[in-house]
């Protein structure tokens, strides 16, 4: 099925599904169109600057505080905030494909895995990535569940399997390759077809942004119309859903007789949004060295300090190599900032072996990693033609804050044993 979508990023929509819906030049009159009610949903605080201001109202046939009272849902792998990880040895970490389970019954809620935490939930700050195991959908098929994220925004990087993501505000299909940005406080229910992994990037802070392009101009990089919005749609026929409510690290559970996909129109610039990495304009050198990752930032969610990315999300998409006198890959480093990274399909040209599609690596503040072996000694001596890289994307959620790795994400036989060993042989070749 083709979707229609609104474009660009941060734009002030209006979109309908029943025509003349929208009050015009008014967001809230004595009585909405089709015995509608109003209701205002913000994103940021009603007084943040006009560039970073979000917000959307919508027209619904009930207003979201028709619901019943919440009761403890659990789900003890979903961890928030520093508080929930381990402070595990300053070592670089590396994890092979989780197999997504056949014998238990996951959906999208129940599949979540957090694999490391930083910051505060309760202080808007700082951020969590998990792993998505899923093999039920959440909507379809006689599941009826809704999920409402009070804590941050969710970023999907789906790994395996096309996603179907009813949200308030429409429908996005969502698959490899693309991603999906759902604002926080939003409802939404992720179908699937089969067996699927998703990494997710749930971002406590403040909501994620297209970085300034500084000397690179007006266009690059993420291109804003490139980000699609979807239309409104509702249910028909209202029936009885259960809501499940992330709110203070702590999952709650509601049943309400309808689902919150009853909102008819709406307008505003507050929306999920889908992006495909493929439409990323990829800025490299033309000359020599290898850049920092940062002209890869396709979103970034600032922290109160310039130029510190609460979290960034970075890509690694295909692209050409054309630097002259230069080690192509990464170079040795030691970062201040933290990097968890991800692989959804192909190869790393860091990490030819090891790091595989579905697979993650952490390494934390100034945890120092690079090149394994056979990279470097590949790079280090390949006549250097220019070389496209194909068929591959990895990425990174990049963070101010040290990231803790959780107890389940530490077990032996999820991580790679052997991941130092990849450096191991990369000798002393001095020549004095
Ligand atoms: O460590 C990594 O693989 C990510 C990374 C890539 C790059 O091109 C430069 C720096 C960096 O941290
Ligand atoms: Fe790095």
């Amino acid at each position: 099925m083709t979707r229609t979508y609104l474009s660009g990023f941060g734009n002030h929509f209006a979109t309908e599904a029943v025509p003349g819906t929208l009050p015009v030049g008014r967001n809230s009159p004595q009585r909405v169109a089709h015995g509608l009610y109003a209701e205002l949903l913000s994103g940021t605080a009603f007084t943040a600057p006009r560039v970073e201001n979000r917000r959307t109202w919508v027209y619904r046939r009930q207003p979201a505080v028709v619901v019943g009272g919440y009761t403890p849902y659990a789900q003890p792998l979903w961890k928030t905030g520093l508080a929930e990880g381990v402070n595990a040895p300053p070592d670089p970490l590396r994890w092979h494909p989780v197999p997504v389970p056949e014998d238990t019954a996951l959906d999208f809620i129940d599949g979540v895995r957090t694999v490391v935490v930083n910051g505060d939930a309760e202080a808007q700050n700082g951020m969590a990535a998990h792993l998505v195991l899923i093999n039920r959908p959440m909507f379809t098929g006689g599941a009826r569940r809704c999920f409402i994220n009070n804590d941050g925004e969710m970023l999907l990087v789906p790994q395996q399997g096309a996603l179907c993501i009813t949200t308030e505000l429409g429908v996005l299909d969502v698959a490899p390759g693309e991603v999906a940005l759902l604002p926080r406080g939003v409802a939404f229910s992720v179908d699937v077809q089969g067996p699927s992994r998703v990494y997710v990037c749930e971002n406590y802070g403040a909501p994620f942004r297209l970085p300034e392009l500084g000397p690179i101009g007006s266009n690059g990089l993420a291109n804003p119309r490139d980000f699609q919005a979807p239309v409104a749609a509702f249910e028909a026929t209202p029936a009885p859903v259960q809501l499940i409510k992330k709110a203070g690290g702590q999952l709650w559970q509601a049943t309400q007789d309808h689902s919150p996909y009853d909102v008819v129109a709406w307008h505003g610039n507050l929306c999920p949004l889908k992006y495909d990495t493929a439409h990323f304009n990829t800025i490299g050198s033309i000359s020599f060295d290898h850049p920092d990752p940062s002209i890869f930032t396709v979103l970034t969610s600032p922290s109160d300090t310039p130029g510190v990315a609460n979290v960034d999300f970075v890509i690694f998409p295909p692209r050409w190599l054309v630097a002259e006198d230069t080690f192509r890959p990464p170079w040795y480093h030691r970062n201040v900032m933290s990097e968890f990274m991800g692989l959804v399909l192909g190869q790393y040209d860091a990490k030819p072996e090891g790091f595989r599609p579905g697979g993650m690596s952490l390494h934390n503040s100034h945890v120092p990693h690079g090149p394994d072996t056979e990279a470097f000694g590949k790079a280090s001596s390949a006549a250097l033609a220019p070389q496209k890289l194909e068929d591959t994307l990895a990425f990174m959620f990049e963070s101010r804050w040290r990231m803790r790795p959780t107890a389940w994400a530490l077990q032996p036989a999820l991580l790679d044993g052997a991941y130092a060993q990849c450096w191991a042989g990369l000798a002393d070749h001095f020549q004095p």
